[in-house]
């Protein structure tokens, strides 16, 4: 008995011994070294240069893919090279290194041979050429691709005014927005679901070949002002590395001005006509309705594809059916004004709070049908970030001014049937009314933020004196 209890803690201890060094590899690695002698290979090289010394294109190709493989990192040796953007370090295969990438289950050994002419030589077992050879390479190609993309600099174009002497009609801007994807204030499902259909779009470009479609995608972005539908685009720019087209349907002076614009964008690019309710009414004179539809078609794109089509509005029930069909319009998104949950998110994120002894009572507001957007509420959430009571006592204010002078202007609007006369400021969109009057309260009370609203939008902007106070 004793000797049974003896011997299975010395397998354990042995066990653990085998586990935690290098045994276990080495074991493996003789292994696979034993079962690659039993197959037969061939060999395929790829030099730098070629007879003309000219540089192989396929070459740089591989190496980048080579390169980006987590097998290098995990290979017993590599060198490290600094990047091109500061902070960046990137693996770089030693001379004679052999790395082995695993493609539709089959293993493709790389040599990185360094003799005169250096070159990469792939070794494949003869089996498995057939199956994987093409499909191997194509994957080099778009990985090399993609990686390309994601060090792309980002820029926005504008179209400008069509003056002869211009050359080309879009002028572009470095873009760099400091939003990303997930710092965008969604519901977690609708975000994943977004992020799928881009992603299983961009990888059907032979699909839509085959349907013999432009290979585009549509989306509507609606809701009222303020809600993050600029945003959400620039999350999209950040989050694919694409251009951004933004066209202002304003200095287009034509229709035949509206296709060249779109032949001059490129492959790889969001193209964005925000407002675009704006431009579709009767009255709308250059472009026209038909205009603008073949130019949400996409049918002028000829050779550059891969596109995203972005169109914004403030609501949706005001616009013709046929504007938004489906093909014309691929994927429609609400962008909606804040209710408890959304406001929860913008307290912890931006006051760090999960919880407060407040949130009842701004629910309670939230449930009499109080409405701000999230730009509201993060405003004066990021205006009194230093005291969360306080910014959430803001809140509750600003939510309770929204309440009064949505009841101020339902009354306005039943004096006004009746002949009487009240002056009120309209925020736009369904982002609910301010009067004068409650805004002037919500400052003496806070002496924060300057409300300023118009017509088309409302805005918080910092009044610099006012900051000043706050501090204190
Ligand atoms: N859903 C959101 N996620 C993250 N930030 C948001 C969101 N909604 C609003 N914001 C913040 O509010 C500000 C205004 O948002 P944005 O310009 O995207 O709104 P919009 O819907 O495009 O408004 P408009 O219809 O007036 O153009 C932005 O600076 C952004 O930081
Ligand atoms: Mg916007």
């Amino acid at each position: 008995m004793f000797l049974y209890l003896v011997a299975i803690i010395a397998s354990c201890f042995v066990l653990k011994i085998v586990l935690k060094t290098c045994l276990v590899q080495i074991v493996k690695k003789w292994w696979r070294v034993l079962e690659d002698g039993c197959y037969v290979y061939q060999f395929y090289k790829v030099p730098q240069f070629n007879h003309n010394m000219q540089e192989n294109q396929l070459y740089r190709k591989v190496c980048t893919y080579l390169n980006s493989l987590p097998c290098v990192e995990d290979s017993d040796f590599t060198n490290l090279f600094s990047g091109d953007k500061s902070n960046e370090i990137s693996l770089v295969l030693d001379c004679n290194q052999v790395i082995v990438d695993k493609f539709l289950s089959a293993r493709v050994f790389w040599i990185n041979e360094s003799t005169a002419i250096k070159s990469l030589v792939m070794k494949i077992r003869k089996k498995d050429k057939r199956r994987i050879l093409q499909p191997y390479l194509q994957h080099i190609h778009s990985v090399f691709d993609e990686i390309e993309q994601r060090k792309k600099e980002v820029r926005l174009f504008v179209n400008v005014d069509n003056e002869p002497q211009r050359n080309g009609r879009w002028r572009s801007v470095p873009f760099t927005h400091p939003v990303t994807f997930d710092t965008i204030l969604m519901e977690t499902d609708l975000k994943n679901k977004v992020k799928s259909d881009l992603e299983s779009f961009l990888k059907s470009k032979q699909y839509y070949h085959r349907l013999g479609k432009v290979w585009k995608r549509s989306y509507l972005l609606y809701g009222p002002s303020g809600t993050g539908k600029s945003t959400f685009i620039a999350g999209i720019a950040s989050m694919l590395n694409y251009d951004v087209y933004d066209v202002d349907l304003s200095k287009v002076t034509d229709d035949s001005d509206l296709k060249l614009l779109l032949l001059q964008t490129t492959s790889k690019s969001l193209i964005v006509i925000e407002d675009l309710d704006c431009y579709l009414g009767e009255k709308s004179t250059a472009p026209s309705m038909s205009g603008i539809l073949n130019f949400m078609d996409g049918i002028f794109s000829c050779c550059a594809e891969e596109r995203i089509m972005i169109f914004t509005i403030n609501n949706k029930d005001q616009i013709d059916p046929t504007v938004l069909r489906p093909g014309r319009i691929d994927v429609h998104i609400h962008f909606p004004l804040c209710d408890f949950h959304a406001f929860k998110i913008l307290a912890t994120s931006h006051l760090g709070l999960k919880d407060h002894k407040l949130f009842p009572q701004v629910e309670e507001i939230f449930q009499t049908g109080a409405v701000l957007s999230p730009a509201e509420i993060g405003e004066i959430m990021i205006s009194n970030r230093s005291s969360p009571t306080r910014a959430l006592k803001s809140v509750i204010s600003a939510l309770q001014i929204n309440t009064e002078s949505r009841a101020a202007t339902r009354h306005a609007r039943r004096s006004s049937d009746t002949g009487s006369v009240r002056t009120v400021e309209e925020t736009g969109g369904d982002s609910g009314m301010f009067c004068k009057e409650s805004v002037r309260e919500l400052k003496k009370l806070y002496g924060l933020l300057r409300i300023r609203s118009s017509r088309k939008d409302s805005s918080f902007e910092f009044d610099t004196s006012d900051k000043d106070n706050s501090k204190t």
